[in-house]
């Protein structure tokens, strides 16, 4: 197993905050993530990597998987992953892609295990949740407790409806900034997503998010009022006759009451009645 202080310093390199390089230094937090994919049976056949760094994870990564793809920005650690890892690209185990991941053409990968670059995680994060594949993925720990937040509580928002929309998400770890050179801001936490199939039906998962979206952007309004006011940026054009048509006790409630299920029968009434753009 290589070591990751060693990768470090055959680098060459600190980790530009700026860059959003923390690289994870703490071996037993980088034997884990392989790990967590297993404990949920994922398929290792191929594994994605975001932000491979120095390749301290991209090393256990190749140890358990068939294949690895590894997408790295940064084509100084894209040249020293090239030359550290010659063996395992030679042998077909690892291809490393320079790119920046909100861009680059994402392959058909079966699962992804990655310390995220946070600037961008959100964003990231949700180009891989529409695949259905299951992930384990780095995350900033205040993010990662929104992501899984229950309704009726304070995190509970358009993160946790969006991301639980696609996947049973949960925190397996929290991880001490110490884990990291240099240590980022704030304490970092694991999220694993398992893909699932809702019990109920979006026609529609773009006008889906959009809705959600609106609706949490006047999260204090009852339901009948927010629908009302946000037309504009879930696109309805008549927002009454959703409200109208709706469930009336649902009218009265707020936006973070509502389960992902019942955001989903009001999109489909929204969608029916509400005339979107
Ligand atoms: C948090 S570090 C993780 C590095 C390594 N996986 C580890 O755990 O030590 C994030 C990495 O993502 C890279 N990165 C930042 N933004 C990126 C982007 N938009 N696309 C691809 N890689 C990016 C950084 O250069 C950095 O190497």
């Amino acid at each position: 197993m290589r070591d990751p202080d060693g990768l470090l310093a055959r680098a060459g390199v600190r980790g530009d905050p700026n860059a959003d390089q923390h690289f994870l230094v703490d071996d037993r937090v980088l034997d884990r993530l392989p790990e967590y994919a297993i404990g949920i049976d994922a398929d290792l056949a191929h594994v994605l990597e975001i932000g491979a760094g120095t390749g301290a994870l991209t090393d256990r990564l190749c140890r358990v998987a068939d294949r690895v793809t590894a997408i790295e920005r940064d084509r100084d650690l894209i040249s020293f992953l090239r030359r550290e890892f010659a063996t395992e690209i030679e042998d077909g185990r690892l291809t490393v892609i320079e790119g920046d991941a909100l861009d680059v053409e994402i392959p058909d990968f079966t699962t992804c295990i990655s310390n995220l670059p946070y600037g961008v995680s959100s964003r990231i994060a949700f180009r891989l949740f529409p695949r259905k594949r299951p992930l384990v993925l780095m995350f900033q720990r205040e993010f990662a407790e929104r992501m899984v937040a229950d309704p009726d509580t304070p995190e509970y928002g358009r993160l946790s409806v969006s991301a639980q929309h696609y996947a049973d998400c949960e925190i397996v770890e929290t991880v001490p900034k110490e884990a990291f050179s240099p240590p980022p801001a704030v304490e970092s936490a694991v999220v694993r997503a398992r893909p699932r199939d809702p019990e109920y039906t979006v026609s529609d998962e773009a006008f889906f998010l959009r809705f959600v979206k609106a609706l949490f952007t006047q999260r204090r309004k009852t339901l009948r009022n927010a629908i009302r006011n946000t037309g504009h940026i879930s696109g309805l054009e008549d927002p009454d006759a959703v409200v109208e048509a709706a469930d009336e006790g649902m009218m009265g409630r707020r936006a973070g009451t509502l389960a992902p299920s019942e955001f989903a029968a009001l999109c489909e009434v929204a969608l029916e009645r509400g005339d979107p753009k």
